[in-house]
């Protein structure tokens, strides 16, 4: 298949997207349109701030994960009321849905808003009002995974993760993530919520090897017992535990342009993902914060397909293990399984 027809395949391609943070899904001119509507002001000593234009340019000259956070957290001090945040999540889905993905497996931060006096309860059936549309208008399905901040002390984190526990019990919340500043603030430092989370049957995944080193992705392994790590491209420094992820099938959750524009990689031809692909190591590939790395899901595949020219079995076999590997009933990995059996009999004709 030439390049071209590989794109469209691509674009045609259902997907599965594992790590993606709905307030990442931000766009700046939905910031800019709820500020309005909430009365939330917008920092005045901050060009960046000036309009929609400045501010997406803003983000196309991130330095460093810190960097990005600075601006993804103001931003989301917009959000405020139920319906904001089923207008995030829907137009979220609504996007996803035009670039072909069948599931999303979506983080969301309740700190940063519960913090802001939200009620945990407001963010939470927003949500859920958004994943219900999602489903009813484009049979799109989702699991919600609830990220404890790590720049924040683990005590209070624990606090965060006793509030999201009965949303387990209502169905509501599928998962456990760890995200925010990763340097400093390494994962066993967070092993009480995260054993009692696994006690009372959260599904386990933390942000490890982004900026920080492997050891980071060991820790989250070993201390916290993920079964899934997100971004994870430092796996090649410890041959071992490249060998674990294989053999033990733990999922990692590449966000390619995100690891470009937060300058954790020169480029996307950087990435392990050739390494990962001949190891049997499980990849998926995904947006991260879409609206601040330059692309969707879509996006991600292309920059991908550009740097490593992979070929339509090597997208075959990611995308069904990230079908496998998704947090979901056996029923719906089957049906999605078919989709993607169906899709891959029409493009290969
Ligand atoms: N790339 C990222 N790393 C850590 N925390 C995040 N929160 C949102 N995006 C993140
Ligand atoms: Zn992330």
């Amino acid at each position: 298949m030439c390049q071209h027809d590989l794109h469209q395949f691509l674009c045609a391609l259902p997907k599965v997207e594992q790590h993606i943070h709905l307030e990442g899904s931000l766009e700046p001119s939905l910031v800019f349109e709820l500020a309005k509507r909430n009365n939330t002001p917008l920092p005045t000593d901050d060009p960046a701030y000036r309009d929609i234009d400045s501010l997406s340019a803003r983000y196309r000259k991130f330095t460093s994960l810190d960097d990005f956070l600075h601006y993804y957290f103001i931003n989301m001090g917009t959000l405020i009321h139920e319906v904001d945040f089923e207008d995030l999540a829907y137009r979220y889905f609504q996007k996803a849905h035009s670039q072909r993905v069948i599931h999303a497996e979506v983080f969301f931060d309740p700190q940063a808003h519960t913090s802001r006096g939200v009620e945990f309860s407001t963010i939470v059936n927003g949500f859920k009002k958004a994943r219900q549309r999602a489903k009813e208008e484009f049979g799109l399905t989702s699991g919600l995974i609830v990220c404890l901040l790590r720049h924040i002390p683990p005590a209070d984190c624990h606090k965060a993760y006793i509030q999201a526990r009965p949303y387990l019990d209502s169905g509501e919340v599928t998962g456990l993530g760890l995200s925010s500043t990763e340097l400093g603030n390494p994962p066993h430092l967070f092993k009480s919520s995260y054993d009692d989370a696994k006690a009372a049957g959260f599904r386990l995944t933390a942000h490890a090897g982004e900026e920080a080193d492997v050891s980071y992705m060991r820790s989250a392994v070993e201390d916290l017992h993920c079964t899934r790590i997100d971004h994870g491209i430092k796996l090649p420094e410890d041959p071992d535990l490249l060998s674990q992820f294989a053999k033990e099938r733990i999922l990692v959750t590449l966000c390619p342009l995100s690891n470009v524009e937060l300058r954790c990689v020169k480029s996307v031809s950087e990435l392990p993902i050739r390494q990962y692909l001949q190891s049997g190591v499980p990849l998926s590939i995904n947006s991260d914060d879409p609206a601040y790395f330059g692309g969707y899901i879509q996006e991600n595949y292309c920059a991908v397909q550009e740097a490593f020219q992979l070929s339509v079995n090597d997208w075959q076999g990611i995308v069904q293990g990230s079908i496998e590997l998704s947090w979901c009933g056996q029923e719906r990995k089957e049906e999605m399984s078919k989709k993607l059996a169906g899709a891959m009999e029409i493009c290969v004709q």
